[in-house]
């Protein structure tokens, strides 16, 4: 894999005294009345600025939030104050925007030890265009570089890759090793049989993480939406389910591909049928050769998980990216919750398992497993380039990547 898995050590930096850019991904849902609902990026930001904290640097925290398009007061980073100060047990200080003079007064009164959150840097177009003068400005604020946004890496934004041109040392921060360690360390060099559960809505979303994957695992589990492709392609009826009819060959070809390198490709023997996309549709089990006219499938059967349990009982490493079925509706939850607490067993007994991002970490979060699994990866898009063997950028950036 191209992406390295060592990018430099915070533990060998000199803080005391200096002036460190902390890039984190701060990136959460807010609801209407701006409240955090899952404040788990919150969270795993902590621990690098403890570290930071507790050497005598001068923090200056840098994320976006959303996408605006200029300043939007409701792209504000200053909901996120509160819990970060609770979390951090200090006050955090805010500034009302991430350049500029006033803000570099703010940095020069930081006392050691202390934290300034920067406003939104997304409420410049120069972050996205990673324009020069805007990542020096950045940079101009600091000592030191430290990438801790796992989430925002796939991103060649300025304070993602921009700002380590022009401030070294630029380091990973801890949720950066961690998470670069499992995604890239453990798939890479997994302990075996390793297995993939590849799930969500479209195969054309997924094409690049079934290929990488196919390099390397042992087994390959698919679920969600993309499978009916795959029966279509096999030639057989599947009702109104979603269907891609311009990926029909690329399926038949990920079958072939999977064939000739041994890996046992498995798909749902059974499918939960329902008679519209909605939470209160009718629904029923039908064997996957037998979906009826007019009914899509929606989640994956009682047998596939029974027969998926099996397989997944004989690995030592699993990653899983996506859901087994429409997991946002209780009715087609089953198959997802299902492996998720599969997956729970298994770390119990010493199987490595990392859950990639995105709507999995959400279902998993949903059943309160999260922290039973070996690794949950802050990163949708992020994690997802990863396992496709992409390099990202806000890691490439960084001094010995
Ligand atoms: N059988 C199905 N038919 C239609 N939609 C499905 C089906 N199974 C799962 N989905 C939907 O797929 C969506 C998740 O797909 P997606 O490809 O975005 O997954 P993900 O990789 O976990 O998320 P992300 O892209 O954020 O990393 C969910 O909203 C789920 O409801
Ligand atoms: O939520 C994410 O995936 C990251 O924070 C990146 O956000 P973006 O997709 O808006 O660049």
């Amino acid at each position: 894999m191209a992406t390295k898995k060592s990018v430099g050590s915070l533990k060998e930096a000199d803080l005391k005294g200096k002036k460190v850019f902390v890039r984190v991904d701060l990136n959460v849902p807010l609801d209407d009345n701006l409240k955090i609902t899952d404040d788990t990026r919150v969270r795993a930001a902590v621990p690098t600025i403890k570290y930071l904290k507790d050497h005598g640097a001068k923090v200056i925290l840098s994320s976006h939030l959303g996408r605006p398009k200029g300043v939007t007061p409701k792209y504000s980073l200053k909901p996120l104050v509160p819990r970060l100060s609770e979390l951090l047990g200090a006050e955090v200080k805010m500034a009302n925007d991430c350049i500029g003079e006033e803000v570099e007064k703010l940095v020069a009164e930081i006392p050691e030890g202390g934290v300034l959150l920067l406003e939104n840097v997304r409420f410049y177009k120069e972050e996205e265009k990673n324009d020069p003068d805007f990542a020096k400005k950045l940079a101009s604020l600091a000592d030191l570089y430290v990438n801790d946004a796992f989430g925002t890496a796939h991103r060649a934004h300025a304070s993602t890759e921009g700002v380590a041109k022009y401030l070294k040392p630029a380091v990973a921060g801890f949720l950066m090793q961690k998470e670069l360690d499992f995604l890239v360390g453990a798939v890479s060099n997994p302990t075996k049989p390793f297995a993939a559960i590849v799930g969500g809505s479209k195969v054309s979303s997924k094409i690049g993480v079934i290929e990488s994957l196919l390099n390397k695992v042992d087994i390959l589990i698919l679920g969600g939406g993309m499978i009916f492709t795959f029966y279509k392609a096999q030639g057989l009826s599947v009702g109104s389910s979603l269907v891609e009819e311009d990926k029909l060959d690329l399926a038949t070809s990920l079958m072939e591909k999977a064939k000739s390198k041994g890996v046992a490709l498995m798909l749902p023997s059974d499918v939960v049928v329902a008679d519209k996309f909605a939470a209160d549709a009718n629904s029923k089990t039908v064997p996957s050769s037998s979906i009826p006219d007019g009914w899509m499938g929606l989640d994956i059967g009682p047998d596939s998980i029974k027969t998926f349990s099996e397989a997944l009982d004989t690995t030592k490493t699993i990653i899983w990216n996506g859901p087994m079925g429409v997991f946002e509706m209780e009715k087609f939850a089953a198959g997802t919750d299902a492996i998720a607490k599969k997956l729970a067993d298994l770390s119990a007994k010493g199987v490595t398992t990392i859950i990639g991002g995105g709507d999995s970490v959400a279902a998993v979060e949903k059943v309160g497993l999260a922290d039973k699994m070996s690794h949950i990866s802050t990163g949708g898009g992020a994690s997802l380039e990863l396992l496709e063997g992409k390099v990202l950028p806000g890691v490439l950036a960084l001094n010995d990547a």
